[in-house]
This record gives C-alpha cells, structure tokens and sequence, in this order.
C-alpha cells in the first residue's frame, strides 16, 4: 500500500524514521491483538479503499447538508452491499466487530466521513435487539435487520429528557382486548429527539417508553417500533418524523425527531428478554430494573475503542506536521528548527501518544469485565453490574475527555494550519467531543462514579468485602509517602492513596451536611463538585494501573518495551504533575517526590523525541484514514495545502459572482 512504503517521504520524516529505536510492526501488532489480526485489517483496507464508489466527487464541506446525506448513504448503502454480496467478504470483515468498524472510528471513518447514516443501525439498533431481545424476537428481527432489509435507530432521548430516564414522557400502554401497545407522545418535550438516522434514513427504532400495563406505570422499557412503510418508506400513519438540523459536526447522520399519536404496535413488539407482559397485560418484573439499560452500558464500553481511534488519527497528524514543519529560532543564527524539537511541543505531542495506549489497555479491560459480566448476567448471577456500571461510566467519560481536549491540543499544536478543513483536525475534533454529550453526559457519568465509589466506602467501613476495582478502598490509609520509592509501583500506589482519601473526605462532607439536617441527595449536590473530582481520579488510576500491567504483560522485545515503558512512565508522571494536589493533600507523595518527577518528565520526553514519528507511524493509520493535508506519510505538506486551496468551488473562476452583484456597485458608487 503506497501510503505505508518506507522511503516515499520527504527528507525530514525519512531522517526521523532513521532514528526509530524499536520494532514499529511489534506495537502496530499489540494495538491490533496480534500479527494476523493487523494483516487482516490491512486486507480488508485494502479491499474497500482501491473501490472508486467509496471517493467523494469534492470535499463534502463543499456540498449542501443534504448532498452531503445523500453522498454519505450511498457509500453507506454500498458499503453494506458489498459485504452482503461476497461470501468472502462477510467471512474477512467477521461479524459484528469488523462490521464496527466499517460503520465507526476504524476505516469507518474514511469510507465515510462526517457521520454515517447507518450507524446507529449496527451500533445500536442491532445490539439492543440481541440484548433486550428474547431468542425468538432476536431469529425474527436480526434476520431482517442484519442484511439491511430493515434499517433501525435507538430512539430514547426527548426534547424534555436525555439524562433523566425516569421522566421520560412516552407511553407504552398495553390494550389487552386487541394484544396491541399504544405508543404515544403526549406533551412536545415528550417528541423523540437526537437518534441517528432517525430523520430520513430508518424505518424502524427502538423505542423507549413508558410501560402501563393494568394501569400502572412499570417504568422504561424497549419497544421496536415501524416508523415508515417498508415499500414507499413513507411515515407511518400515527407517526410524524424528521431531520433536527445542522449541528456541530456528524453532520450526516440525519439526527431525527419522532412523534407519536396512539400509534399501535403488536404485542410481540415489545423486547421481551428481561421483562415480559403476558396476553393478559400481567407485568413480568426482571431480575434487575436496570437490565433494559443493557444497550446503554454496551455502548459506553465501544466509546473508550472510538475515543482513543480519534486520538491517533490526531495525534499522528499533528506529530508528522512538527516534524516537517521549520520555525523560529532555537538557537540565533541556527537554521530555523523542526518544531517538534521545542520541549513545549513534545509537551503537547507526546502525552497524547501514551494517552492513547492508556485508554487501550484500560478498554481492553473494561471490555473484558463487559463480557464475563454479561455472561454471568445470562446465567442469573447480577452481583457485578454495578460495578460494570461504574467502570463503563468512568472509562466512557474519561476516553471521551481526554480524546477530546487530546485532538484540541493537537490541532493547537499545528497553529494556522490546524484550523483548516482540510488537516481534517476541525473534523475530528467535531466527531470526538460529541461523544462527551451522547451516551451519558459525562459529568452525570462522573457522579454514577462516585455514587459507586461512596457506597463501596460505606461498605468498606462496614467491614464488607469489595469489588475489585475498587478493593483499594479498604486497604489504604492517609499515611504519608514514607520512602522515596518513585517505582511505576509505587505510583500506583499513590494513585490509589490519593483517590482512597479524597473519597474519604467526600464522605465526610456528606456527612456533615447530613449533620447540619439537610436530606442526602441535597448533601450530595453541595458535595458534587468534589464528588466529581473523586470519580475522575478514581479512572485515572485505574487507568494507570491497567496501562502498567499492560506493559509489563506484552510479549515485546527490548527496544519496545523501553520506549512502551518510557510513553507509560510519562503517563504516570504527567498526570500526578497536572493533579499534584492531590497527592499532596493526601500525603501520597511530597513536594520533593513532585520535582523529582518532573526533572524526570524532562528526561522523559528527550528520550521519546527521537522516537515520535515512529511511534505515531506504528499507528498505522493509512493516509485515506488520516485524511489530511498535514499528516499524510510523505509529509508533503505544503503542496498538499496548496493543492486542497486550488479544489475550491470558488477558485473555479477568478472573479466571484458576488463581485457584480455586491462589490462593483460599493465601489464604484462615486463614479
Ligand atoms: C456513531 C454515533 C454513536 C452515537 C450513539 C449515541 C446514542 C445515545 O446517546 S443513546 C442515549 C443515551 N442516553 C443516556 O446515556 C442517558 C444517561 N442516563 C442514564 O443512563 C441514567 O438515567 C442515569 C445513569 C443517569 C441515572 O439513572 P436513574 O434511573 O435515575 O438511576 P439512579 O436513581 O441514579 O440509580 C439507580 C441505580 O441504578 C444504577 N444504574 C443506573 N444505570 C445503570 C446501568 N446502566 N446499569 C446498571 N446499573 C445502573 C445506579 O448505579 C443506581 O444504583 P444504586 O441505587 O445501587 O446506587
Ligand atoms: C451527536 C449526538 C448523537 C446522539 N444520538 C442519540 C441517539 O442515537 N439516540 C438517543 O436516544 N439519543 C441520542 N443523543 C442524545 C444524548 O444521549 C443526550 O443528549 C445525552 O444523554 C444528554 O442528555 P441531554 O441532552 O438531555 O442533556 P441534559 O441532561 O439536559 O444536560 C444539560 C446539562 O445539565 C447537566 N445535568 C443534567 N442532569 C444532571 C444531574 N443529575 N446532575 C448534575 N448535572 C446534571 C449536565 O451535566 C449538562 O451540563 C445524541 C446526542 C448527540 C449530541
């Protein structure tokens, strides 16, 4: 693949390529899950990026919001088509996981650009039918939905309501003279708004609502729901349907609204996996009320994955600019230096780098737990959801955040350039802060956290045993850092100090608001702010852990390991530098310990500066992923901006036509 040939390069990048310490295939290996795994990717980009249909005719910031829809879903369509076509296809892309990534932040996002009409399908649609589904209903609908016969989108979010499940306005009821439910929407902020293709792509969507059965409300639950006619793809009488308009950015997503006026489905409709109504309207609880948020918690885990996609695709942009890019002085009279030689732009660049193996292990692990706890869940055994819970909560709101203000840092890093369309950083940016907002908005997420980190605290001061991750609460004391022990361990461990007294004290706050006569939850608003800072120190460190394991468990050969070892060190120290707060408040470490530390970041980031652009090269991302005038292999950069300049509609002619109609009569109006 031309993009990936060594030598095709400008003089700046093959020199710092020159200078790679370890094996660049060996990390490009371990971020795949292993050799066949990476030529596996490898293949299917090749297949799908030499297909013309996957090119866009111009720049799709170019075309109206609704060329743009119908530029996307074509590729969308086409994309679905040649796997359902090709035996072969289906057999390489694999199931589920491959399809992800078709639809996401893997090659996704080059075959597609801004936002997939068909995402929400397999991103949501699809899992929520297999995990609230029962076996019969997941034949019936998988069987349609899989092949694209049907398309579906998640619709729960309101115009009154996204975070707040419980009041959420729809109705569900249940006629059991005609086994029908009644869906309705019976305020405006009751109308459905936000799902991805909702406002003219699908014609079907989960819906959740509000179960009556009986006369009694049983609380939210999923519903698959026709929006539109499968023939004409006309809305459905009962149903009005549409587009909410340009946003931010996914701007081709077709983000919809829905209303509905007792509009009636089967009684076979509702998703019945958990809990059932039967014939008669008998309400059938489930083993835990929060099972229908299953589809939730799902894709809060596949987030963490996207978040830290989005953050190498920056992340290598803006490394291989600063490496190509010359400017000022370093020295006087000295030709002007690569901008990545100055410490503050490693200080940008090569945190991001560790970043994003440290939300790599972290989701590795987190997407581990997810499937031993859903395993255990199908044999009856709930004890570890809550904990699921607070993982995917933590590692959701924490790989959003840190991608997001990550890609910023990068585009910044890039000055004037970055704010250009086409170094594709504004675009990345769009993609990746909107999941701070979409499944969970992240500080609701932080407080799920520390209401988790709170009840196990009050747990632990009874004497009960802890989950895992947070078994710490238990074993740590506000003793001050005795030795001068800075090891990766002893890190971890003043991590773990830190965050186990800062929740220590937050249930003191609490306390003594509950003291002074104010009822918990308005103890816990007051105490919030501070809660919040818990949870996010809470994810750090378990992030930090998962990253030193992580290192130390890959099978790696010395050259890579050091520098895997070096990127994981700065983690560890970059964190405790920016938080050192809290660690001195907590006694974890003291002031002395924090100098050294950073004396060592120095170090640190001299060691891995010779290393950058392989280091982001063993990404190996291919330039039609990148997508951008500054980051592409060759570091061609100039001529790249200057070719994208030429592309524009409006240097298609030389004088515009605003010209005429606004300009020539301003200034030649005293003629
Ligand atoms: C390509 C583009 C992709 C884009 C995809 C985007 C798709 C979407 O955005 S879909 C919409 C997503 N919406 C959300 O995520 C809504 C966020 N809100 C929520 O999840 C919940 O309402 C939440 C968690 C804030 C609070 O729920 P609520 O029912 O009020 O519960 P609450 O009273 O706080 O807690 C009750 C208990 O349930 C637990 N709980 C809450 N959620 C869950 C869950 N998912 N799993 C297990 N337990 C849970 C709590 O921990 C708590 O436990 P405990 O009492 O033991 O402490
Ligand atoms: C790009 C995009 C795609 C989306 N796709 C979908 C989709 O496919 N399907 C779907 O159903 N939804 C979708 N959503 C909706 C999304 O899930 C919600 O926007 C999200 O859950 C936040 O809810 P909200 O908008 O009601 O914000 P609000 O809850 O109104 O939040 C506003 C502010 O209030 C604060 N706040 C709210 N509650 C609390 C609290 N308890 N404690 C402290 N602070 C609080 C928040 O922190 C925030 O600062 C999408 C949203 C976006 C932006």
């Amino acid at each position: 693949m031309a993009a990936r040939k060594e030598g095709e390069c400008c003089e700046d990048l093959r020199r710092e390529r020159a200078k790679c310490s370890f094996n660049k295939e060996e990390l490009t290996y371990l971020m795949d899950g292993g050799k066949d795994k990476t030529l596996h990717r490898r293949k299917i980009e090749d297949i799908f990026l030499a297909d013309p249909e996957f090119l866009d005719p111009i720049r799709p910031e170019y075309m109206s919001h609704e060329e743009r829809y119908n530029n996307e879903l074509r590729k969308a369509c086409h994309m679905i088509r040649k796997f359902n076509e090709n035996e072969d296809m289906q057999q390489l892309v694999g199931e589920m996981e491959g399809i992800r990534s078709l639809m996401g932040s893997g090659l996704g996002v080059a075959l597609t650009k801004d936002g997939n009409p068909l995402a929400l399908h397999f991103v949501m649609f699809l899992p929520a039918i297999l995990g609230q589904g029962t076996v019969e209903q997941q034949g019936y609908w998988m069987s349609r939905a899989w092949t694209g016969e049907i398309i579906g989108t998640y619709a729960q979010t309101e115009l009154g309501h996204g975070t707040f499940l419980r009041g959420l306005e729809t109705t569900a009821t249940y006629d059991s003279n005609t086994q029908e439910f009644i869906i309705h929407s019976p305020t405006i902020t009751a109308t459905k708004w936000w799902p991805g293709g909702l406002g003219k792509t699908v014609n079907y969507a989960v819906v959740m609502a509000q179960l009556y059965t009986q006369g009694k409300c049983h609380g939210v639950h999923p519903f698959i729901v026709q929006i539109r006619d499968e023939e004409t793809h006309q809305s459905m009488p009962g149903v009005t349907v549409g587009e909410i308009g340009p946003r931010l950015g996914m701007n081709t997503n077709d983000n919809g609204f829905l209303r509905f006026n007792q509009y009636r489905i089967p009684h076979t409709n509702m998703l019945m996996k958990h809990s059932q109504v039967l014939k008669d309207g008998t309400y059938v609880k489930p083993a835990n009320d929060k099972l229908s948020y299953g589809t939730m918690v799902f894709v809060r885990v596949a987030i963490c994955f996207d978040a830290y996609r989005q953050l190498q695709r920056a992340v290598t942009i803006a490394t291989r600019y600063s490496a190509v890019r010359h400017q000022s002085e370093l020295v006087p009279g000295e030709p002007e230096p690569q901008i990545l030689e100055y410490q503050t732009q490693q200080y940008k660049l090569l945190p991001q780098i560790a970043t994003v193996y440290g939300i790599m292990f972290a989701a590795n692990d987190v997407w581990n737990t997810y499937n031993e706890v859903t395993g255990n869940i199908s044999e009856g055994n709930l004890a570890y959801l809550p904990e699921l819970h607070a993982l995917s909560c933590g590692l959701k709101a924490l790989s959003s955040t840190d991608a997001t203000n990550g890609v910023d840092v990068c585009r910044l890093a890039c000055g004037g350039h970055g704010y250009l369309a086409t170094s594709n950083l504004p675009r990345i940016y769009t993609t990746t802060t909107a999941a701070i907002t979409y499944e969970g908005e992240n500080t609701v997420m932080w407080l799920q956290v520390a209401r988790y980190l709170i009840k196990s605290y009050h747990d632990a001061q009874k004497g009960h045993r802890l989950q895992q991750s947070v078994s710490y609460l238990t074993t740590q004391s506000a003793s001050a850092h005795a030795t001068a022990d800075l090891s990766n361990t002893a890190l971890v461990a003043a991590y773990k100090q830190a965050v186990s007294v800062m929740v220590s004290n937050a249930a003191a706050h609490l306390q003594d608001h509950i003291s002074k006569g104010a009822v918990f939850e308005k103890a816990w608003n007051s105490c919030s702010v501070y809660l919040v800072k818990c949870a996010q120190a809470h994810a750090r460190y378990y992030t930090c852990e998962k990253f030193v394991d992580g290192v130390n468990r890959a099978e790696l050969s010395e050259g890579t390991r050091t520098v895997l070892l070096r990127l994981c060190r700065l983690y560890l120290i970059y964190h405790i530098t920016i938080n050192q707060g809290d660690f001195l408040r907590s006694g974890a470490l003291t002031g002395g310990d924090i100098s050294s530390l950073e004396k060592e970041m120095a170090d640190i980031l001299a060691a891995l500066r010779p290393d950058a652009v392989s280091l982001v090269d063993s990404f190996d991302i291919h330039d039609r992923v990148l997508d951008s005038s500054l980051g592409s292999w060759d570091g061609n950069v100039y001529q790249r901006l200057y070719n994208e300049a030429l592309k524009s509609p409006m240097n298609q002619t030389d004088v515009p036509q605003g010209y005429y109609k606004y300009l020539r009569p301003l200034m030649k109006a005293n003629l």
